[in-house]
């Protein structure tokens, strides 16, 4: 069976494997598709709010991301094994990790940055990181609102449009990431607020 995705703009292509990887036999197209994750991604926003545990584990970022996903992937949950055109070499994927976990509960403890730059920092190095063969932005995003709610600030708004559809507010976001690659974080800092 083939399904064709067609990716918004900076979305990762799945190769052939992956798509081997979908967990629901009935999805043909990529409507049904769309449709199927947002329930499951609804299911893991409602368990997220729902923990008290820390978040800033390597155990909590897999998990999270297994139930936004699992119900959808079969590698949900899973560090990616293969390369990306966005993402460290999948090897290091662990390390990254790890320096970034590292690096928040440090910033968090000596206030290095206010709650929303913590978070919105956060939020660029684990897209940058990419972990997962797919779903990091959406992981990403609910990983930041959750992270600025722990720090005592309401979750972010990124821009109040959906960013899954090409159209100028992912594109405001996607150049705002960029800014954030050239270590200008001042645009995703607005954006996550707008
Ligand atoms: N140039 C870039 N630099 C850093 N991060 C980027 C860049 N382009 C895209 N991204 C991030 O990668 C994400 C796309 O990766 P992926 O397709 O795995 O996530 P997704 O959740 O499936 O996508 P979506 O954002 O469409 O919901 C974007 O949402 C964005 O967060």
């Amino acid at each position: 069976m083939t399904i064709k995705l067609d990716d918004p703009h900076g979305a990762t292509p799945l190769d052939a494997d992956e798509i081997a990887s979908l967990i629901p036999g009935h999805i043909t197209t990529q409507g049904e598709l769309n449709e199927w994750e947002q329930l499951n991604i609804f299911q893991g926003e409602y368990w997220a709010y729902q923990q008290r545990t820390e978040i800033l584990t390597e155990d909590f970022l897999c998990q999270l991301h297994k139930q936004m996903f699992g119900e959808t992937w079969k590698w949900a949950g899973q560090f990616r094994k293969t390369d990306t055109n966005i993402g460290v070499d999948w090897f290091k994927i662990g390390v990254e990790v790890k320096n970034l976990l590292d690096d928040a509960r440090y910033q968090i403890e000596h206030a290095s940055y206010p709650p929303d730059e913590i978070a919105v920092r956060f939020h660029h190095r684990l897209v940058a990181i990419h972990l997962f063969p797919n779903g990091n932005g959406r992981h990403a995003r609910l990983m930041a609102d959750l992270l600025v709610k722990r720090l005592g600030q309401p979750r972010f708004t990124w821009g109040s449009r959906s960013l899954v559809h090409v159209g100028e507010t992912r594109q405001q976001y996607i150049a705002a990431l960029q800014a954030a690659n050239k270590h200008d974080i001042r645009p995703l800092l607005a954006f996550a607020r707008s």
